[in-house]
């Protein structure tokens, strides 16, 4: 597989965006001319730089409003041609992307482009450069993957080929059966981009919210099956048009980039296995079966702080860690650690960001099928020394730095509570509230983070996003998105800050960085652990009263229900599949969230139409009376 990807895609200056794509090790780079013109370098200089990199110069681009155009338009646009020729070839590039006309002055007709193609053909031909036409989903006349193939079929020149670029067919819903037939040799490049499904004009869409294949909605993996159904395996370039991409990290981006066409390409190979796909062999997505375990960093003060509230919540001091400051609460099938050791990554972890849910453990089908496939990924393995008779536990970086560990039922991995852990020598005799399961986790990040993180889980694991939702904070948005697997059993919120004032922006200010925020329990009868709770002290967050009347009112509720509901402040959903019961804890420390939650049926959310009124009450319960308001 042979990648590379436009300097457009990322920031910084030529220099920098060579380095940082270099160092993501792809092979090419398109050249986008505003880059080129805004740096204050030659195109030999250019040219050079991007060798000393590593790095071959996949393309130029774009060069516009070239076809259909009439006299003396169109003279002028061979003579610009030949100019950019001139720059290409001292840069060192064989191939110029020409993209369809939107000149007002231009003309439609087939033959008329395919005949400028053809004289084009013969002048590039005469320096041995080639052209390649892409169809702009809002070209004037050509907007369409199948009339740009029919322009060069009929231009019928060996210099004169197709670009296709996956934006611009999928935005338009192309039939991409059409690709297939396409002979792979007039196939010049293939441009690859994804996009959340947003309902807007093309062109805005294009140059403003483009994203990594796998980062939006768009079937960029059908896409790619078509075009690799023709036998091309010539580089895949991608070209993101996005501003937070822009504005952030080239190097980050870049390493997303590459993750991207990995896992595209391992799809792809999948599906199609018929197929020849040059990419070393990679374990396949694995399933999560269970978030096993959170742990916690925490000096003693936290420690206490945590243990007092899980004991309202009726967990229980479970067990001990042989060797560390490691203690274990445990309810139903929930495990929750909390770490005080003095030493080794959590004690780290609890000096930067303090107390905190430092490391996630995941029960996987396969550990070091996972760790092997996040490597293949780019993803960064962690390991620390053990002491005697301890497990070597798996484990990646994450969001925030942190961990995520990984647990099977296929070795002694499943085992870590008995083998590293001894049982407290008196059980407390908790009062149990009911709590089955850990529901889902949401992590908290900074709102262009988000596509990143998206990108580690689905890439990583079996499995699938839901659409992105916006949630409403008194002081600003949060944009939320689910990654659930595909059985369920995994269920992860990643939330996305885009101010500090925000509930989630305060954690990530306060915690110094990203992390998990939010923890939501299940139970099987929430009524039930409702009343346990407060017969153990527990005091829920408290509802607007105008919260219940809007509930009772919007679905409906027997008049019963809704007070039960406003009663134990418990917040109700419902949608087509079943009904969702909430109740939530106060925050606890910088603003971490506990949540109670029951999936009656086979609800499918996570209650998103509650979110901005339950966020309004924490902040409330969060301000200190006579503080002001933020
Ligand atoms: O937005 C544009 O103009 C533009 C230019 C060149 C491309 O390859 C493309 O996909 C879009
Ligand atoms: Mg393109």
């Amino acid at each position: 597989m042979k990648t590379s990807i436009a300097t457009v895609s990322i920031a910084g200056d030529l220099e920098e965006k060579f380095a940082a794509i270099s160092a993501a090790g792809f092979d090419g780079v398109e050249i986008f001319e505003n880059d080129f013109l805004a740096f204050d370098g030659s195109p030999r200089d250019v040219g050079r730089m991007a060798r000393d990199t590593g790095l071959a110069i996949t393309l130029y681009q774009p060069f516009r409003d070239f076809e259909g155009l009439p006299e003396p338009q169109r003279s002028r646009a061979f003579d610009r041609a030949e100019r950019k020729f001139d720059v290409m070839q001292e840069l060192g590039t064989e191939l110029m992307l020409v993209c369809s006309s939107v000149s007002p002055v231009s003309l439609g007709g087939v033959d008329r482009a395919a005949a400028d193609f053809h004289a084009l053909g013969e002048r590039a031909g005469r320096r041995g450069l080639r052209v390649g036409y892409e169809a702009l989903a809002w070209g004037r006349h050509i907007n369409d993957h199948r009339d740009a193939w029919e322009v060069v079929r009929r231009a019928d020149h060996p210099n004169i080929g197709l670009i296709l670029d996956s934006f611009h067919t999928l935005a338009r819903r192309i039939d991409l059966a059409s690709i297939r037939s396409i002979p792979a040799d007039k196939i010049f490049i293939v441009q690859l981009a994804d996009a959340p499904q947003i309902d807007m004009d093309l062109l805005y869409w294009s140059r403003h919210f483009r994203n990594m294949p796998g980062e939006g909605d768009l079937p960029v993996r059908e896409f790619m099956q078509a075009v690799a159904a023709t036998g091309y395996d010539g580089y895949l370039s991608l070209e993101i048009f996005n501003d937070q991409f822009r504005g952030g990290s080239a190097k980050s981006i870049s390493a997303d980039g590459k993750r991207s066409l990995i896992w595209l390409m391992d799809r792809v190979r999948r599906e199609e296995p018929e197929l020849h796909i040059d990419m070393p062999p990679m374990p396949d997505r694995v399933g999560v079966e269970a978030i096993e375990f959170i742990e916690f960093a925490a000096d003693d003060q936290g420690a206490k702080a945590i243990a007092g509230l899980l004991r309202t919540l009726g967990f229980r001091e479970a067990a001990r860690h042989v060797s560390k400051d490691v203690v274990l609460y445990r309810q139903g099938g929930i495990n929750i650690v909390v770490n005080t050791d003095r030493k080794g990554f959590a004690h780290s972890s609890f000096v930067v960001h303090g107390t905190s849910a430092y490391a996630i453990g995941l029960k996987v089908e396969d550990a070091a099928a996972t760790v092997a496939r996040a490597r293949a990924l780019g993803a960064e393995p962690f390991e620390q020394q053990v002491g005697p008779g301890e497990l070597t536990i798996p484990a990646i970086r994450g969001v925030g730095g942190g961990l995520v560990y990984f647990i099977d039922g296929k070795t002694d991995l499943g085992k870590v509570w008995d083998i590293e852990f001894r049982p407290a020598d008196q059980p407390e005799r908790g009062k149990d509230a009911g709590l089955t399961r850990i529901d889902h986790v949401g992590q908290t990040m900074s709102h262009e983070e988000m596509p990143s993180w998206l990108l580690f889980y689905v890439s990583i694991f079996r499995t699938a996003k839901t659409p992105l939702v916006d949630v409403v904070d008194p002081a600003g948005l949060v944009r939320s998105q689910v990654v659930e697997g595909l059985d369920k059993r995994f269920r992860l919120t990643l939330n996305g800050a885009e101010s500090h004032r925000t509930l989630a922006g305060h954690f990530i200010a306060e915690t110094f960085g990203s992390g998990l925020q939010h923890l939501a329990m299940a139970t099987d009868d929430i009524f039930t652990t409702a009343a346990r709770l407060r017969a153990s002290g527990f005091e829920p967050l408290h509802m607007s009263p105008n919260y219940y009347d809007d509930v009772e009112a919007r679905f409906g509720l027997d008049p019963d229900l809704a007070d039960r509901l406003r009663a134990e402040n418990i917040l109700y959903d419902r949608d087509e599949h079943g009904e969702f019961f909430q109740l939530y804890a106060p925050t606890f420390g910088d603003g971490f969230i506990l949540e109670i939650v029951e999936r009656r049926g086979a609800y499918a959310g996570y209650g998103a139409p509650n979110a901005p009124f339950r966020i309004a009450a924490q902040k409330r319960m969060m301000r200190p009376k006579g503080m002001p308001r933020i």
